[in-house]
């Protein structure tokens, strides 16, 4: 299967599509969704891809952020992946909701028991964008990353990897020291073996920020004060302290109330669409 389209929804005068393929990244077939604005119909158009968090498939960000109408205003399209391989039948795999199915933490696993499915850095940076430049009416010269919590950290460690791929960065409530939180350890410790903690670096924000030289990144981030992982699983304050130590010039915010749902997202998603397009639009 090269790939085919599941689904078509007429929205904001665009359309959101869904389509299968089969990966071979991932060794599975897997399912993405793109919201395509009505300007699509005349050529190529800018592009956001979201990374989603922990639990969610390509439906959650489509469905709940209320992302639409604002991309369809700026002329952009969303471009919304799942979360890891799918079915790849290995024993433990669906054991807990924060590893395994869902839970593919945008890396490339190399511990063997997971390298062979669990490589959805390649699948992210190489294997998608190739097919959606080739096949949809994106500008592959034109996209940006976002996305949410373990998305989050997906967008951020993806963007600092590969800074001249993406016009610009954004994450809602990202885990951004994996390498000192349990959901990063559990999955580092597994994906990537108990002891080569400099692999583990190579995919944790704030190891990534400490390296960048002479290279200015206009990152935003939005955190919920009540968010319920805040402090145990975020680490969003070392994120703060790394970012002006190293002297960058992100916006993080600490928002008043709100907690790590998809209604926190949707309040403040326009902000993100809006920081994007104007990256995008240059
Ligand atoms: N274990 C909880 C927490 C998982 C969670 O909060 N996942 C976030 C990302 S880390 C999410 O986006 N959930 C899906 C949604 O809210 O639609 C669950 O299964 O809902």
């Amino acid at each position: 299967m090269a790939y085919k389209e599941l689904a078509r929804n007429k929205a904001f005068d665009g359309h959101v599509v869904k389509y299968e393929h089969a990966s071979t990244e991932l060794s599975c077939n897997m399912k993405f969704n793109v919201f395509l604005p009505k300007e699509s119909q005349h050529g190529a158009v800018p592009a956001i891809y979201f990374l989603s968090g922990l639990t969610c498939t390509e439906d959650n960000f489509i469905q709940k952020s209320g992302a639409l109408a604002e991309a369809a205003k700026h002329g952009v399209a969303l471009i919304a992946p799942d979360t890891s391989p799918r079915g790849a039948g290995i024993e433990g795999e669906d054991d807990s909701w924060d590893f395994g199915t869902g839970a593919g933490f945008y890396l490339d696993a190399t511990d063997p028991k997971w390298a062979k499915h669990y490589r959805m850095y390649s699948y992210i940076t190489r294997e998608l964008p190739a097919l959606v430049n080739k096949e949809l009416p994106i500008d592959g010269t034109k996209v940006s990353i976002m996305g949410h919590s373990m998305g989050g950290h997906g967008a951020l460690t993806i963007y600092l990897k590969n800074a001249t791929n993406y016009k610009t960065v954004s994450a809602f409530s990202p885990i951004a020291n994996p390498v000192n939180c349990p959901w990063g350890q559990k999955a580092f410790s597994n994906y990537l073996g108990v002891d080569d903690k400099e692999a583990w670096k190579e995919y944790d924000t704030v190891e990534l920020l400490k390296k960048l030289d002479n290279v200015k990144v206009h990152a935003l981030v939005d955190v919920g004060t009540s968010d319920n992982f805040l402090e145990r699983e975020l680490k969003i304050d070392t994120l703060k302290e790394t970012v002006a130590a190293q002297g960058q010039q992100w916006t993080i915010r600490y928002q008043d109330g709100y907690d790590h749902s998809y209604f926190f997202i949707s309040t403040f998603i326009a902000d993100h669409i809006q920081h994007h397009a104007q990256y995008l639009k240059q």
